[in-house]
């Protein structure tokens, strides 16, 4: 049985509306009007990063929100610890995602040990980010709600591919009976649909539609000779 929050966001896309440090739309308010602008659009879910981010999207935008806090130059720096991951549920997250790798936590907690610490304090669901098909079924036998394909690439384990990692995102959509996310450079419509037809419970899409430097860099790039 799906919770209800995840259930909404079902064959459905999610906008990831995030901008780094120092950028110049680093603000909760600029990224709360990206957000809007995406509910036009059809999203059905939003993604966002930061407390002052995700309070103020959860004031303002009546969707369900996958929230995240990044944090540390470590490996770990998705939601690395418990404590963070309170603290983005507290702010108004009604999903947690957090790192859902195999690598070792800051706060020396399990990876399970934290999932159960987050459904035992609270109603929060936990998307686990994994970077690989062993991440995402130790993440599922450690309690994870549903596992987003948001680190593939980036871990080491797997390759950078261009697009999306279709090939981790279909062996786990076969094996796991939880929700698998696809994330994670999904930069074209077409490789949405393609991870629908891949088995994912729904996409997110951050740098093509809200970040308007790296997505400026592609045409920039295009029209030099
Ligand atoms: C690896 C990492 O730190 N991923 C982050 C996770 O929240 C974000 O920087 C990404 O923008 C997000 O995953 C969406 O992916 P893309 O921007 O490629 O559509």
């Amino acid at each position: 049985m799906t919770h209800a929050h995840l259930a909404a966001l079902k064959g459905g896309l999610i906008v990831s509306c995030q901008a780094y440090p120092a950028e110049p739309m680093r603000h909760p308010e600029t990224m709360t009007q990206i957000a809007e602008a995406a509910v036009r659009g059809g999203a059905v879910g939003i993604r966002a990063q930061g407390l002052d981010d995700i309070r103020l999207i959860h004031e303002r935008v009546a969707l369900p929100q996958i929230g995240l806090w990044k944090d540390g130059d470590d490996d770990v720096f998705i939601t690395p610890t418990l404590e963070h991951a309170l603290a983005v549920i507290a702010a108004g997250a009604e999903i947690v995602a957090i790192d859902g790798t195999r690598r070792a936590r800051p706060d020396g907690l399990s990876l399970a040990e934290t999932i159960d610490r987050i459904h035992e304090q609270t109603t929060a669901l936990v998307m686990a980010d994994v970077g690989s098909v062993a991440d995402g079924i130790a993440a599922y036998a450690a309690g994870a709600d549903c596992v987003g394909t948001t680190l593939c690439g980036y871990t080491g384990e797997r390759t950078k591919t261009d697009g999306p990692d279709l090939e981790v995102l279909r062996i786990l959509a076969a094996v796991l009976p939880i929700p698998v996310i696809a994330e994670g450079r999904v930069h074209t419509p077409t490789q949405a649909s393609a991870c629908i037809d891949s088995g994912a419970f729904a996409v997110v899409v951050g740098t093509a539609i809200t970040h308007p430097t790296t997505i400026t860099t592609w045409f920039a790039e295009s029209v030099a000779r």
